[in-house]
């Protein structure tokens, strides 16, 4: 294995102090209006959470020590950092963006960044962060200097080039030999998936990606950082006041954008066999690996329907107490990669991903989210995502649970459902 490489930003000398500021914003803050074309990093869910610009800090690790390096390294900057906050709430104070990549051995670096401007919204509370490194932050007349409106939204241009990675043949096939390898014992369950590459007639915004997102899907958490960008509806590893929560999603199927749902149908989801067996690695895969860091582990009695627009999920909630001293980033790097994306067992799994799927994952199904200067923070799972891989072009990536019982054709029906998210916000439209 490769050793842990540490990348530091020139421009942060290992001594750097961060300075830091919160104000109080007292007028009422539309988030979503004020995510600006310049946007660096963002967090956004029902309205509230972050929204980044500028770069005061970063780091930038790779290999399989990646997240304990980049740990590491903002634990020392947080522990000279000085902090000026009046606000004092979950997001408010000195706060990290992270995006990691899903295999040690990507080539992808992960990244910690600290934003040299923060606007948040906390519980209907509105405040700006700016951060200086070695001098004091200097604070703007007014928020919205930094933060100027978000970019108008315009009518769908013309249609998007898509090209996926297979044809629909060759995916089925790929999910078939999966499928085969399962049922002759190499592994218990896959998580196998495809990209598409996308050219858009339009220079992408992410601005105008990010609002899109988080105005069609307000339920889930929507996040930005470098390359990647995405909605995603799985929380791997939310900390707070000692305890840590984890939203565990596996098992799926196409639901109507909107209606009301047939009861009956959703009984039959929610017992059907091989999306139960699906659920239940994804939840053991949790529940086994938090008990290295939490005690007094609690898990729903029975998975619930998680409903979004196209699609639904088997979901679990897991909670526990955490042992005294650990983070959110130390929960996400016990937990990553869960069985939700990975498989049973882990090492297995990976090794059929790593030689049915031709490309690196980047930071697909990978932590993306934040932490605080105590650790706490919320690590999602990069899923229903793109990275970015220029101006006028991105590659979507997304995929299913493969078990003995996997039929190829709705798996790849089901791969194609989870990219309209991404497919609908780079359109600008209702359609995917
Ligand atoms: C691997 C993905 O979804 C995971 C999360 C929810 C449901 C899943 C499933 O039913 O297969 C996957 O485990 C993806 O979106 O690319």
């Amino acid at each position: 294995m490769s050793a842990p490489l540490t990348l530091p930003d020139p421009s942060a000398p290992a001594t750097a102090t961060p300075l830091v500021r919160t104000v109080r914003i007292e007028e009422p803050v539309d988030l979503l209006g004020h995510v600006p074309a310049g946007v660096s990093g963002a967090w956004l869910r029902h309205g509230q959470g972050l929204v980044a610009v500028g770069r005061a800090w970063s780091v930038r690790t790779t290999g399989p020590d990646r997240f304990a390096a980049a740990s590491a390294a903002f634990r020392d900057l947080a522990s000279r950092a000085r902090v000026d906050d009046e606000v004092r709430v979950r997001t408010s104070g000195l706060i990290a963006l992270g995006s990691f990549s899903y295999a040690g051995a990507s080539e992808r670096p992960s990244t910690l960044l600290v934003p040299r401007a923060l606007l948040g919204v906390h519980d209907g509370e509105a405040f700006l962060t700016v951060v200086g490194i070695d001098e004091e932050p200097e604070l703007p007349a007014s928020w919205r200097d930094l933060f100027p409106s978000s970019p108008v939204d315009l009518p769908a241009a013309s249609p998007l080039e898509l090209e996926a990675d297979h044809t629909p043949d060759e995916y089925q096939a790929l999910v078939q030999q999966a499928v085969d390898e399962i049922r002759s014992g190499a592994a218990e369950k896959v998580v196998l998936s495809e990209r598409t590459s996308v050219r858009t007639p339009e220079p992408l915004s992410p601005a105008l990606l990010l609002t899109r997102l988080a105005r069609a899907y307000p339920s889930t958490w929507v996040y930005h950082l470098e390359d990647v960008i995405g909605a995603s509806p799985e929380m791997l590893a939310q900390t707070e006041d000692g305890r840590v929560f984890s939203r565990v999603l596996a098992g799926s199927r196409p639901a109507a954008d909107d209606g009301e749902l047939d009861e009956a149908d959703r009984r039959a989801f929610r017992a059907d066999r091989k999306e139960r067996s699906e659920h239940a690695y994804a939840v053991d895969s949790v529940v086994e690996r938090l008990e290295d860091l939490a005690a007094e582990i609690e898990v729903s009695a029975e998975p619930f329907v998680l409903r979004l627009p196209g699609l639904e999920h088997l979901a679990s909630d897991v909670s526990a107490r955490l042992h005294e001293g650990v983070t959110s980033l130390d929960v996400a790097a016990r937990l990553h990669p869960s069985a939700a994306v990975s498989g049973t067992p882990r090492e297995q799994a990976d090794e059929i991903i790593a030689r049915l799927e031709p490309h690196d994952r980047g930071g697909y199904a990978a932590p993306v989210g934040w932490m605080d200067a105590s650790g706490d923070g919320q690590w999602a799972i990069a899923l229903r995502m793109a990275h970015l891989t220029g101006d006028r072009s991105a590659v979507l990536q997304a995929g299913g649970g493969l078990v003995a019982a996997s039929d190829p054709v709705s798996e790849h029906a089901e791969a194609l459902a989870k990219c309209r998210p991404m497919l609908r916000s780079l359109r600008g439209d209702a359609e995917a």
